[in-house]
């Protein structure tokens, strides 16, 4: 008998071999997807029916701070240097480690709710954010932020606790935790730290969460620092590889693209992000078209204020249409495959498509709405019109986290009072 049967479905399998079941059936077992076809002789404990519902993989989200949850609106409309230096850095200094725990729940609990099943996180105080994923049946892929700023002594004692926390939670949660290095940037850490980290990564075996020319600020202080942009500063101390996921990457060069694409680096492409805070366009399709891996992030809830794929995916969309003056640009199932199947190789999971074999991270997307309805075409629904609040079930390791709205992983009104409460008092005490 299998643990779970979704039946009735629109099931949109991202695998461009199977192409997508008009009313089929996924079956799960031992977190995995063992069957996926029109109908099935198997029976199973939990028959979830996805009438009027689409079953797909869940999306993936390759670049978030969770706990930053707790600065969601507290500092908008700032240029990013005065956002970062003058209000999100103090602020995160008063952080504690069980804010950090409550904030990256409360992070959790959105992602269920808005079908996230994986992603990937630097931060500080990474232990409460492992515990965070363990509790809330969430995948990730976790670092802790190694800001050396050319301070020797900090940048030792980061990279200190970054090993600890990369050797303490690979694996963990049966699984389902993911450990990485996390240098914050190449304007922010020296090229000898950086690759004292590249060193470190490969003894561990652990892949390299970084920002890359997020602004055009970080470009022009690495030309004069370098003479050359972060691209090439990481290409030339051998930094750039297949297990290298690089947020943002604005500010590219042609050059630099033929570099990541040369490497097998994997770019997480946070378009609200960037928007928001003004640093600029990246150049997507250019990166797409030269076979560049271009997954999608939310980055933190100060610079977006949420962690709603399904917004991320339809911003990118348009945002790089107008960019061109090319309609058709990004068209809709490329964007989905951004979410799910470039987000899973960017992470190195075998999860963004329903496929045997493959574990079982799924959602259901409740059709039956007004703004879904008519409908003649699922993926530009759901990169055009649905939102994550559309998403009733969310699966993540062949457990269910959410049913039928209903949030079965965590205890919804507590994880919202306690972060509630706990982001208001570090608000009082940054500003004591
Ligand atoms: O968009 C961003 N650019 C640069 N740094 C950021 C951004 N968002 C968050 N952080 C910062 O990165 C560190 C993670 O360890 C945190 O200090 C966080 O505030
Ligand atoms: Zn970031």
């Amino acid at each position: 008998m299998a643990d779970i049967i979704v039946k009735n479905a629109y099931v949109l399998t991202m695998d461009p071999d199977a192409g997508d079941i008009k009313n089929g059936t996924v079956v799960i077992e031992d977190g995995k997807i063992t069957e996926i076809g029109e109908k099935t002789s198997e029976s199973a404990e939990t028959v979830i029916d996805a009438k009027h519902s689409v079953v797909m993989p869940g999306l993936v989200n390759t670049h978030t701070h969770a706990a930053m949850t707790f600065f969601r609106g507290y500092a908008d409309d700032l240029q990013l240097a005065d956002w970062l230096e003058g209000h999100i850095w103090p602020a995160e200094a008063k952080l504690t480690a069980e804010d950090v725990y409550k904030g990256s729940l409360l992070a959790c609990l959105e992602m269920i709710k808005s079908g996230t099943t994986s992603f990937a996180d630097m931060y500080f105080y990474m232990d409460e954010t492992a515990k965070a994923v363990e509790a809330s049946g969430l995948r990730a892929s976790l670092c802790h932020g190694l800001i050396e700023l050319w301070n020797e002594e900090k940048g030792e004692a980061d990279l200190k606790e970054g090993k600890r926390f990369v050797r303490a939670w690979q694996g963990a949660a049966d699984g389902r935790i993911k450990t990485m290095y996390g240098p914050h940037a190449p304007n922010t850490c020296s090229e000898e730290f950086l690759a004292k980290v590249r060193e470190e990564a490969n003894k561990d075996g652990a892949g390299i969460h970084i920002h890359v020319l997020e602004t055009e600020a970080e470009l022009l202080a690495m030309k004069e620092r370098y003479g050359k942009c972060s691209v090439h500063l990481l290409e030339d101390i051998g930094f750039l590889g297949p297990d290298v996921l690089a947020a943002h990457c604005v500010w590219l060069s042609d050059g630099d693209i033929e570099i990541l694409r040369k490497r097998g680096v994997n770019v997480s492409h946070n378009v609200i992000s960037n928007m928001k805070l003004a640093s600029g366009i990246a150049p997507v399709n250019k990166m797409l078209e030269k076979g560049v891996n271009v997954s999608l992030g939310t980055d933190g809830c100060a610079s977006n204020n949420n962690l709603d794929l399904f917004e991320e995916m339809k911003t990118a969309a348009l945002l790089h249409k107008v960019n061109t003056f090319n309609p058709t640009a990004l068209p809709a199932q490329q964007v989905l495959q951004m979410g799910t199947v470039n987000g899973a190789k960017a992470l190195g999971t075998e999860t963004g498509m329903l496929k045997v074999g493959m574990k079982a991270d799924l959602i259901v997307v409740d059709m039956k709405k007004p703004h879904l309805t008519p409908c003649f075409d699922v993926p530009s629904h759901l990169v055009y019109s649905a939102k994550g609040s559309d998403v009733r079930t969310t699966i993540v390791d062949g457990k269910v986290l959410m049913d039928d709205y209903r949030v079965l992983a965590l205890d919804e009104q507590k994880v919202m009072e306690e972060a509630q409460e706990a982001a208001k008092e570090l608000v009082a005490r940054v500003n004591a």
